[in-house]
């Protein structure tokens, strides 16, 4: 991909993934080890904590003046020293291996408070005015604790609109050719897997292997969904979790779209990555709640990425996901992604299956 804009905000979104999926597998092994408490969800919220630390620890480097959409605040960690020496534990030595990258990263976190801060960047509440960074720094936490897929997410929105997304998926095969697949399992090497997914809007998206050493921002694979003609053939996705979207009308779409093959279940944003290179071609998530409202960090960097690939992603209701409202998705409900060629048809299915609820 050649940039003439967004280079700088690529190159540092990309090492910053990077440097907190070094942490979060770290976390994940230790886990296995027994060195970090599996019983509980302790390992889930040092992950979260850890990197999203990490990651605007570089965003502030690097863009003082961005505002910041996190998913975690830091109260928790006020009020529990032991967590937070754990954590600090953790990130006061993860790093990239590479010092040059490091060094654009902004080095080492000074101390412990100093995490702590950094935490509380994530706090703006978003909008359809300037820059604003939207960090999700464990996307599929039941799947990141399982062995399961997840995604490490971050994306640039200015004045609203998605610029440059970027999606470490530690647990997906860095093959793009590879099958839609649930993940590593609870105690298989991370050998073959690890997946940096980017993209710059205007510019298409690309995979790469996710590393830890610096990259040449330009030097990606190209990636793009498959072109999908006969719907019966398609691949569908859906979460793990019923209770993040209903199982069932997605079933009843697939039904009627006549697709034969089973749906993937997977957890996290690895969803959009998996359909951007073609691995699937349908991401469905239809609302189960009437109230819950979707997150911008939960879609703000997939949404690129699927669509720059080839892709459409809308609402329920055929409407754009429409990030400038704030630190929620309040103007969409549900979210159906496939090839820009086929989603009209998969919307029309959609809306066919939900007439009775729209
Ligand atoms: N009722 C809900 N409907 C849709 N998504 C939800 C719901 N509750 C939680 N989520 C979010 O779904 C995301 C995971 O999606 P997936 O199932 O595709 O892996 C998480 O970020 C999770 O947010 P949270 O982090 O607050 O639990
Ligand atoms: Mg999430
Ligand atoms: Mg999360
Ligand atoms: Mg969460």
């Amino acid at each position: 991909m050649r940039l003439d804009k967004y280079e700088k905000e690529l190159q540092i979104a990309q090492l910053a993934v990077q440097r907190a999926s070094i942490l979060t597998k770290r976390v994940f092994h230790e886990k296995a080890k027994g060195t970090v408490d599996k019983n509980d969800k302790s390992p889930v919220t040092i992950g979260d904590f850890g990197a999203q630390a990490l990651i605007i620890a570089a965003l502030q480097h690097n863009f003082p003046d961005d505002a910041i959409v996190a998913e975690e605040e830091s109260a928790k960690l006020k009020e529990d020293a032991n967590l937070r020496a754990t954590i600090w534990d953790l990130v006061k030595d993860t790093k990239l291996d590479d010092a040059a990258a490091e060094e654009l990263l902004g080095g080492p976190i000074k101390d412990v408070d100093a995490m702590v801060e950094l935490i509380d960047k994530g706090n703006s509440p978003g909008g359809s005015q300037g820059r604003i960074w939207a960090i999700d720094p464990i996307d599929g936490t039941k799947g990141f604790l399982r062995g399961g897929q997840y995604a490490v997410c971050l994306a640039l929105m200015v004045d609203g609109d998605v610029k440059v997304g970027a999606l470490g998926c530690p647990n997906l095969p860095i093959d793009n050719d590879a099958r839609l697949t649930a993940g590593i399992g609870e105690n298989q090497t991370d050998e073959g897997h690890g997946v940096l997914f980017s993209a710059v809007q205007g510019h298409g998206a690309t995979s790469r292997p996710l590393a830890t050493v610096n990259l040449d921002v330009e030097a990606g694979t190209p990636i793009s969904m498959r072109a999908i003609d006969d719907l019966t053939k398609a691949n569908f996705c859906e979460s793990v979790e019923a209770g993040h979207s209903s199982h069932g009308d997605q079933a009843a779409i697939s039904q009627k779209l006549g697709i034969t093959a089973q749906s993937v279940r997977m957890d996290s944003q690895a969803k959009y990555g998996s359909i951007a290179r073609g691995a699937g071609d349908i991401y469905l998530r239809l609302p189960v709640s009437a109230t819950y409202q979707e997150k911008i960090w939960d879609h703000a960097a997939g949404d690129l990425i699927v669509r720059e690939s080839g892709g459409q992603v809308t609402d329920i209701h055929g409407k754009r996901l429409d990030f400038s409202i704030g630190r929620t998705l309040a103007g969409n409900k549900g979210v159906v992604a496939a090839p820009l060629a086929v989603h009209g048809k998969v919307l029309e299915v959609v809306q066919e299956v939900l007439s009775a609820k729209l």
